[in-house]
């Protein structure tokens, strides 16, 4: 039965597919086989309901454990969108469950027809019962590497238009290798002369200016990461820095910017500070959320003082766009920090000059590298500079070389492959590592230090180890789903927590939570992306100061957000992976300071807890909320 009712289902799809724009959105679009019978229904019912079902589209970044907890929940999902807005969806990417597979080798040919030159990955599962539903076990990633191995590169890559053809042959000519092998011997020389751990930033080569405003704005000693990344960069390399949440990232790179750019930068030899002559941009910094955005604003103003705070401007989202086209045409900031949308928009309108911007920052890389930012990340990463190597003739002639900085937590090889393309020779700089990033074997992640073969997905998870600050405590509650908020409320208590911020996946069951812990006489504020800018920034600056006690939000604050009092992160609905685990706990324990993650799952979602724990590599025991303390359970 399976045969003919996949079929049918897979012709009624392709219908609606063809009509909808599908290949606007279907960047990496999958389709997976899934037996399904034991429901009862037949199996053509069964898969519209989950064609239709907005949350199972919602959690299609394709997780394992997704389609492991799908399996075992056997998909108790509402049936409540159509499928026209689903696909209009940026992040879309379309999941087809089928009971039993087509064979495979009609599919090609039926993709061919529906979406064209899209990429589609059909993986078909053999056996339903005898093991869990991975993408592992569906052959993911050997499916992939068989079809489609060039394509590999283009999926997580824009392709760079200004790329050089010289560089793009690079590895094929035998003088071109030679030349690489030069480059990369001179560089290690220089790499081992880097000071790590070093004393005072005074250490690091900065301007004597910028050495005063660091001591007036409180920062003594660099991190780690800070002492490996300035002089790295301030000698001109293009650099991924990669090391976990909270240990200072973000100076690690305004620093070496700040030393070239602006008013803090090093004088000439003539002893004469150049700026006020430049009315050009230099640096661009590229963040994947407005909140993120506007904290590194704070933290480039904190350093510039305020009487040079206009040499820096944000260019968010959701804020007024011809307010910020005017205050680029009147204050001629030397720096920019903006989301990818408003940066490309404001681009292509003809309003931003970025040609001869020596520096292009892009934070939490691995996120900008989504489907989402994809078409904004190619406008930005052709107009910001001309990428350092690429061959300076025609019309980039005048352009200036720029330094590629792509920073975040995790690093997933994606992000190799991209840094490699769009920056020269780039560096891979860790909290005491700096290592060419050739020499980062294609297996794996970065924050592996011996990359296993695996699959993609695989490749991923692991990307997480390493990301998430020694000292944070990791816990895991078990409780019904009706009684999580209650938990939520004993561990606060129980913990004595200050300052909160609890993780769910949907919005309406985020209010509800605020609701209930309301009720309960915790002060408790909701944060997501369908409030307004205003609303956004008034809820979060309540959190900062302390009169919000647990912020209940969504995946939007996992990445970037810094609140040092933040003393405890809760999961009450679980991430999607481990590289989401790690933003979302990443909250607290900030820069050395304590912290504390619970997860608070019911009993079917422990073996995903377990996972993670098996792929971040840390202990997540069990524990409960007794007499207003929180206890360990001892595992048998
Ligand atoms: N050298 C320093 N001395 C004292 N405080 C510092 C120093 N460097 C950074 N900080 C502070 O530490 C906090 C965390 O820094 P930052 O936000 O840059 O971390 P991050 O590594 O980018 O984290 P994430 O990966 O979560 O984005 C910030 O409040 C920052 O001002």
């Amino acid at each position: 039965m399976g045969h003919d009712h996949g079929h049918k289902l897979f012709k009624f799809v392709s219908k609606l597919l063809a009509k909808n724009p599908i290949r606007n959105v279907a960047f990496e679009l999958g389709v997976y086989f899934y037996h399904a019978e034991s429901r009862g229904r037949t199996l053509f019912q069964l898969k519209l309901e989950i064609l239709f079902s907005k949350s199972f589209f919602a959690i299609l970044g394709c997780q394992c454990y997704w389609l492991e907890l799908l399996q075992k929940w056997k998909f108790p999902l509402p049936v409540n969108n159509n499928l026209a807005k689903m696909l209009a969806l940026p992040s879309t990417r379309l999941l087809l469950l089928f009971g039993e597979s087509l064979p495979s080798s009609r599919l090609p040919n039926v993709s061919r027809k529906v979406w064209g030159q899209t990429r589609v990955r059909f993986v078909s599962r053999v056996n339903p019962d005898n093991e869990p539903l991975t993408l592992a076990s569906l052959g993911y990633k050997s499916d992939f590497e068989k079809t489609n191995k060039n394509e590999a590169n283009k999926i997580e890559r824009p392709d760079v238009s200004n790329e050089s053809p010289k560089s793009k042959s690079r590895s094929i000519g035998s003088n071109s290798i030679k030349a690489e092998k030069t480059v990369r011997v001179k560089k290690s020389l220089e790499i081992e002369s880097a000071p790590f751990a070093a004393k005072s930033f005074s250490e690091l080569g900065l301007p004597l200016l910028l050495l005063e405003r660091l001591e007036a704005a409180g920062f003594m000693v660099p991190t780690d990461v800070q002492s490996a990344a300035v002089p790295t960069i301030l000698k001109g390399h293009d650099v991924v820095i990669q090391s976990y949440t909270g240990s200072g990232k973000t100076l690690a790179y305004l620093l070496p910017i700040l030393s070239e750019v602006g008013p803090l930068k090093k004088k000439s030899p003539n002893g004469e500070g150049e700026y006020g002559k430049k009315k050009e941009i230099d640096a661009v910094i590229v963040a994947p959320s407005r909140e993120l955005g506007m904290q590194i604003v704070r933290e480039v103003e904190k350093l510039l003082g305020p009487e040079d705070k206009k040499v820096v401007q944000q260019l968010v989202g959701g804020a007024n766009r011809s307010r910020q086209e005017e205050a680029l045409k009147k204050n001629k900031p030397a720096i920019v920090v903006g989301t990818p949308g408003r940066i490309a928009e404001i681009s292509a309108a003809g309003k931003l000059h970025t040609h001869s911007c020596r520096f292009l920052v892009l934070d939490e890389v691995d996120e900008l590298l989504s489907f989402n930012f994809r078409e904004d990340m190619h406008r930005i990463l052709e107009h910001v500079g001309r990428r350092s190597g690429a061959d300076p003739r025609g019309s980039i002639a005048k352009w200036a070389e720029r330094r590629t900085i792509m920073v975040s937590a995790t690093v997933p090889y994606s992000v190799i492959r991209a840094a490699r393309s769009w920056g020269s020779d780039p560096l891979l700089v860790q909290a005491k590592k700096v290592m060419p990033l050739e020499s980062v074997a294609p297996s794996g992640p970065v924050n592996i230090l011996k990359p296993t073969s695996g699959s993609d997905s695989s490749m991923r998870t692991q990307a997480a180890l390493q990301s998430l600050p020694p000292a944070l405590k990791h816990y895991h509650c078990v409780t019904k789903l009706q009684h999580k908020v209650d938990t939520l409320r004993r561990c606060v208590h129980a913990l004595d927590a200050k300052s909160v911020i609890a993780f769910m996946n949907h919005t309406k069951q985020l209010k509800d939570a605020v609701f209930k812990l309301e009720a309960r006489g915790i002060v408790a504020a909701e944060l997501h992306g369908d409030l307004g800018k205003l609303a956004r920034s008034t809820t979060l600056k309540k959190f900062r100061n302390g009169e919000v006690r647990v912020l209940v939000t969504n995946e939007l604050s996992a990445r970037g957000l810094d609140v040092a009092e933040c003393d405890l992160v809760v999961n009450l609905d679980l991430p999607t992976d481990s590289i989401h685990y790690a933003h979302r706990a990443g909250r607290t324990g900030r820069l050395g300071r304590k912290g504390t993650v619970v997860t608070i799952c019911e009993e079917p979602e422990v073996f995903v807890v377990k996972k993670l724990q098996k792929q971040l590599g840390i202990p997540i025991p069990a524990c409960e909320f007794t007499e207003g303390k929180l206890n360990v359970i001892e595992e048998d």
